[in-house]
């Protein structure tokens, strides 16, 4: 009898002591975020995602009367956020090479000009010797004047190979011949630098898809720039269809302070970040991970 009680005195301290996250709260709150994600450059599908997934998370949640709701709140965004960045499937890179049967493997870059694409594949090339990888770099711009001597100076600095035509040379033919050199010497990876091209330039998004079929890379990295926002998701985009990437780089996240880009790009093309790049150096090159991402949006 008593327990009976209890238990009615006890449902009811929980009913009035509690109150219930409506839709119309919610609303409220998603308005003003969706402006602050728009200004720090999140694509706009991206944000419908985001704002999908807080709702799901928030309306019709029971929180306790006198209970933070703004940690509430902030909880569901910050896991809202980390669900969007979390890849489908993840890459680990050492691995795939690793368990390729034969040598070489590998990857092609494409991105626009300017994207930061030769200091990172120098970048790769330091971080994949350092995991005890043999690296030759393929010089396959041969479009943009300067662009051998300058993936030569960097590939010299970090002790890797480069093979080079002259300008004017077939870009698919310079990524073949690497990939001989590199079976005829058994080295790991092969990384071809091309040049940098831009959705006007459709000849250079032919080259690209010639490069793609002479050489049938294992993967085909974008990388992109971060402080590029908006524009560098559809930049992503352009590529993704004329050749399949498999895995994003973002450059200069150092010096982004809005990290829109980031929050958007594996959301929009479905490929995962590998790297992101946080200096000039060659040992600026970060593994991504989406937790340290998050903790570096939301953290102190
Ligand atoms: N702060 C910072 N700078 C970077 C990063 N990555 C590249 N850069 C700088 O960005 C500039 C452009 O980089 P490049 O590698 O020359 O650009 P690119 O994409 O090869 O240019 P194209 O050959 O025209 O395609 C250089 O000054 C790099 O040092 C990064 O992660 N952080």
């Amino acid at each position: 009898m008593l327990g009976k009680l209890k238990e009615k005195l006890g449902s009811f301290v929980e009913r009035v002591s509690q109150t219930e996250i409506s839709e119309k709260d919610v609303e409220n709150a998603l308005w003003d975020l969706e402006i602050e994600l728009l200004e720090a450059d999140v694509a706009l599908e991206t944000v419908e995602e985001l704002k999908e997934r807080i709702k799901e998370k928030l309306v019709g949640q029971k929180v306790k009367i006198g209970t933070n709701k703004k940690a509430i709140v902030e909880n569901a965004v910050r896991e809202a956020v980390l669900e969007v960045l979390t890849p489908e499937k993840r890459i680990d890179l050492i691995e795939l090479i690793r368990s390729k049967g034969e040598k070489p493997f590998v990857i092609a870059f494409v991105g626009f000009n300017g994207s930061g694409k030769t200091t990172t594949i120098a970048k790769l090339a330091h971080w994949l010797k350092k995991n005890g990888l043999g690296v030759v770099i393929a010089a396959s711009d041969t479009f943009r004047a300067g662009a051998i001597e300058q993936v030569e100076e960097h590939a010299k600095r970090v002790g890797v190979k480069v093979i080079k035509h002259s300008y004017g040379a077939d870009p698919a033919a310079v990524a073949y011949d690497a990939i001989q050199h590199a079976k005829a010497r058994n080295i790991d990876v092969v990384l071809i630098d091309t040049a940098g091209r831009n959705e006007l330039n459709r000849n250079l998004m032919d080259e690209m898809k010639k490069i793609a079929r002479v050489t049938n890379p294992d993967l085909v990295i974008f990388v992109g720039d971060s402080l590029a926002g908006n524009s560098v998701v559809e930049q992503a985009k352009q590529f993704n269809e004329a050749v399949k990437i498999d895995g994003v780089i973002l450059t200069k996240l150092d010096a982004d302070a809005r990290g829109g880009a980031a929050l958007s790009i594996s959301h929009a093309i479905g490929a995962p970040i590998l790297f992101v790049g946080v200096g000039q150096g060659y040992d600026d090159l970060r593994p991504f991970d989406e937790k340290w991402f998050v903790e570096r949006i939301f953290g102190e």
